[in-house]
């Protein structure tokens, strides 16, 4: 095996940093606990465990680094020791040369750097173990921050995964505890989250996406990506001049209104969660910014588009159903919901779930509505729902853990932050537009380009079904088939007739209002 000099370092910065007994003290078999004593004589282990690991990861480099700050997030499956002093983790390494740099973007853009540039900072703004950060002027005038992969980054991060991987199997195989943590599936995750960060092109799609989103709302502006000078391994994006969102006295004394930008972080992170359905999941202070420039001045820039979650309409409705469930109190409508919905086994009985969920979240409502946490409340019904064999969908884990730290930067930005009342309107809106005359408008909207194409053919379709059943009926082709066909066109049939009548009867209702309308102020003039 390649690999055996890693993993012999693996094991000697485990070994130094006591993690055998973090792992040996697992298991129940009397050999292996001998085995965790006569390795623990000698040694110095004092500093709590979750200290411990940190400092491993920390030794074991860039790989180990992420992987830590994964695992701090999944606080359903950590102890709560151990994931905070993860979450302390820093992926800052030193930058790979500037000569390097400059070879790998003249690879990507498939010229010498002058010849697009008129200006390259040799010294990186910032380096992290994925990439680093250069700025730079283009011939136009514009100004640029151009991200390059680090060198070899791929071939590494594969090597990592590899161990990774066959330690979770052997943790899962060899104690039951271990199988508790779910190890495989954690580390699938965190391969998914790095080679995403590292396709610098999806990253690019993403951003792009995310201002197309964000345009109008003039809350949040994100870098324009310059597509003909990017590629998988080099991103060219606007440069964007701001103030870092951690330094709150200088923002003030610029004469930014904190608690509104408090407010406009909560505004944005609803806008993307509930009406778009796409969200930046990295909202860490380092990757946020405060404009102070004039035309747009206290408007907040993102960064770093690597990790973004998506919703669909059910995650949606799920979402917002139980949040306003959970401000109503209503714990049998969150049990429902969740069988509902078949995240719990159909045979859950509804009261004992009710039971559980009111169990974690009444001690939340002891407090003044503003200073709850949904990031929390989300997190410990994750926690319940595990016992009770619920999946927890990534996107939804992606989506407590980005509501925890908006709820962090808002509360640390103003203390008295009310972010239930920041929210509910959009909760409200949302579950407006699920149903009454808005959801209906919407819909016959959301069809109306499928009517063209349906209506013509529809009559045909039918025909052909028919024929086929009565084929069918004689003992030829897929009786089963035809008939889910034809009875899946009659829906279908059905359906876009009650929308043209509801449609036909709203047409109708505005034109005898609009003739009313007239015929009365004709009548009052005369
Ligand atoms: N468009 C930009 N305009 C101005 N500065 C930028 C821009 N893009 C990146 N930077 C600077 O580079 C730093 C790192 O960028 P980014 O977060 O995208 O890289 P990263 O390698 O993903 O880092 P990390 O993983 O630590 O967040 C930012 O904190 C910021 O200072």
């Amino acid at each position: 095996m390649r690999n055996w000099p890693r993993l012999a370092l693996i094991a000697w910065v485990m070994l130094r940093h006591g993690m055998d007994q973090l792992v040996l003290t697992q298991f129940s078999h009397p050999l292996l606990r001998l085995l965790a004593r006569v390795l623990s004589v000698g040694r110095r282990l004092d500093a709590p465990r979750g200290v411990r690991l940190r400092l491993a990861f920390e030794r074991l480099g860039p790989i180990f680094v992420k992987f830590g700050q994964v695992l701090s997030t999944r606080r359903d499956l950590m102890p709560p020791d151990i994931a905070d002093e993860l979450a302390r983790l820093q992926d800052r390494v030193p930058p790979f040369s500037s000569a390097l740099a400059r070879q790998l973007i003249e690879k990507s853009l498939g010229r010498p750097i002058e010849a697009v540039f008129a200006q390259f900072d040799a010294d990186p703004v910032a380096s992290a173990s994925i990439a680093q950060v250069h700025f730079g002027v283009l011939h136009d005038g514009r100004q640029v921050a151009v991200k390059v992969l680090r060198p070899g980054v791929l071939e590494v991060i594969d090597a990592d995964l590899g161990l990774l991987r066959t330690g979770a199997r052997w943790l899962e195989r060899l104690s039951a505890d271990g199988r508790r943590l779910r190890p495989r599936e954690v580390v699938a995750e965190f391969d998914k989250y790095l080679h995403d960060e590292l396709d610098l092109g999806r990253e690019a799609a993403n951003a792009a996406q995310l201002r197309r989103n964000m345009d109008g709302l003039d809350l949040l502006m994100v870098p324009e990506m310059i597509w003909d000078l990017s590629s998988a391994e080099v991103l060219v994006m606007e440069r964007m001049f701001g103030v870092p969102i951690s330094q709150v006295e200088r923002l003030r004394e610029a004469g930014v209104d904190i608690p509104k930008l408090a407010r406009d972080g909560v505004t944005i992170f609803f806008t993307q969660v509930f009406r778009d359905g796409f969200f930046h999941a990295d909202m860490h202070p380092g990757n946020i910014m405060v404009s102070l420039a004039p035309a747009t001045f206290q408007r907040y820039i993102a960064l770093d588009f690597g990790i973004v979650g998506t919703l669909d309409a059910r995650d949606k409705e799920y979402l917002a159903q139980n949040f306003l469930a959970f401000f109503q109190r209503d714990y049998r409508r969150v049990a429902e919901l969740h069988i509902e919905s078949g995240w719990v086994p159909p045979t859950t009985r509804a009261d004992e779930l009710e039971g559980a969920i009111r169990a974690v979240c009444e001690p939340h409502f002891d407090r003044p509505l503003k200073d709850i946490s949904l990031g929390q409340v989300l997190m410990r019904l994750f926690q319940t729902s595990r016992r009770f064999n619920v999946e927890i969908q990534p996107q939804l884990v992606l989506l407590q853990k980005t509501l925890l730290n908006v709820e962090g930067l808002g509360r640390q930005l103003d203390p008295e932050l009310d972010l239930w009342s920041t929210a509910k309107p959009f909760l409200e809106r949302w579950m407006n537009e699920q149903i009454g005359w808005r959801a209906l408008a919407h819909q016959l909207r959301q069809e109306a380009p499928r009517y063209a194409q349906y209506l013509p053919a529809l009559p045909r379709l039918l025909h052909d079904a028919l024929k086929a059943q009565a084929g069918a009926a004689s003992g030829s082709g897929d009786a089963a088939a035809s008939r889910e066909l034809l009875q899946a066109l009659l829906a279908e049939q059905r359906r876009t007739n009650r929308m043209l009548q509801t449609a036909g009867w709203l047409v109708t209702g505005f034109l005898l209002g609009v003739v009313s309308a007239a015929l009365l102020v004709r009548w009052m003039m005369l």
